[in-house]
């Protein structure tokens, strides 16, 4: 399955890209670019975040990275397989989750062939990676969101692809599965995964990101190392909100938050100050 880097080197960047664009640009109509101009590369063993306001052309980005539509302008080329994990996906039919990952094998079957054994044990251990085979039985239009994503992920990692791809892959789920699968992709790209997402959660792009790409406009489409583009001043600027950035001790570490300015906070005036900070 995934294990493309055995060795779990630190992850460079300038490994060889799984993909690279060049001078990508995109237009739906004729009138309007969506973005211009864009090289960005995705690499093994390296977390790419793509960050930008609503409509800003994040989810064209992905779809022109993972082959599902062609750039109006520049390149696109793979030089892996690249698997495409979508923002949401409601199943008409009653799957079960073991026959939704198992469906990540279908490029690789021939035209109307059944699954062989060496595609169910792809599956299985994808379910099994992901940590969900005990739930393979149930059926994938009753599960909640988290399981969802982590069964639409299993389902990449059974199509064997060295690139995965997701857009918003936590925006339905409550903070527990954020985490979970926030954790399972940093995993994922330990072992040498090249992992593409777009996220609202600029939190989670400067946890969990290598690389970023911010798209603040048509012609103004920045890349680069997560930690050196990720700055309160080029956040604020991106979302057009005041933005300051805190250094918070996590329970497994220091971590730097994102604050964004929402406006005065809502207080209960007559509580002291202390104990409106420790029961916040
Ligand atoms: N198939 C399409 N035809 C015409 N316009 C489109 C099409 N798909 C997207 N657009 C437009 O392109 C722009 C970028 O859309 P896109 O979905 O890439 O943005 P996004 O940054 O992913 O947005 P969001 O954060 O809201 O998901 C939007 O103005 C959208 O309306």
């Amino acid at each position: 399955m995934v294990d493309v880097n055995p060795g779990s080197l630190p992850p460079a960047a300038d490994r060889p890209p799984l993909v690279e664009a060049m001078g990508l640009g995109h237009r739906y109509t004729k009138d309007r670019w969506i973005f211009r101009g864009v090289d960005v590369a995705a690499r093994p063993g390296r977390v790419l975040g793509v960050l930008g306001p609503n409509g800003r052309g994040k989810s064209t980005l992905l779809r022109l990275l993972a082959g599902l539509a062609r750039p109006t302008e520049g390149t696109v080329t793979a030089h892996a397989p690249v698997a495409y994990v979508p923002q949401s996906h409601a199943s008409p039919f009653t799957y079960s989750l073991a026959d939704m990952v198992l469906m990540g094998r279908s490029r690789h079957l021939k035209a109307y062939a059944t699954p062989g054994r060496r595609d169910r044990e792809l599956a299985e251990a994808a379910l099994d990676r992901v940590g969900i085979a005990h739930m393979a039985h149930r059926s994938y239009a009753e599960l909640s969101g988290g399981e969802q994503q982590m069964t639409l992920i299993a389902r990449a990692l059974a199509a064997e692809c060295r690139l995965m791809v997701l857009d918003e892959p936590v925006s339905a789920l409550d903070l527990r599965n954020q985490a979970r699968v926030l954790t399972l992709l940093q995993e994922l790209a330990a072992d040498g995964l090249g992992i593409v997402l777009t996220t609202h959660h600029p939190d989670h792009a400067l946890h969990l990101a290598d690389d970023a790409v911010l798209v603040l406009g048509p012609d103004d489409v920045r890349t680069g190392p997560a930690a050196v583009l990720l700055d309160a001043a080029a956040l604020g600027e991106l979302y057009g909100l005041p933005v300051t950035t805190a250094e918070v001790a996590g329970p497994r570490g220091p971590r730097t938050t994102v604050v964004p300015d929402l406006g005065p906070a809502r207080r209960d005036l007559t509580r002291p100050a202390a104990s409106q900070e420790t029961t916040a």
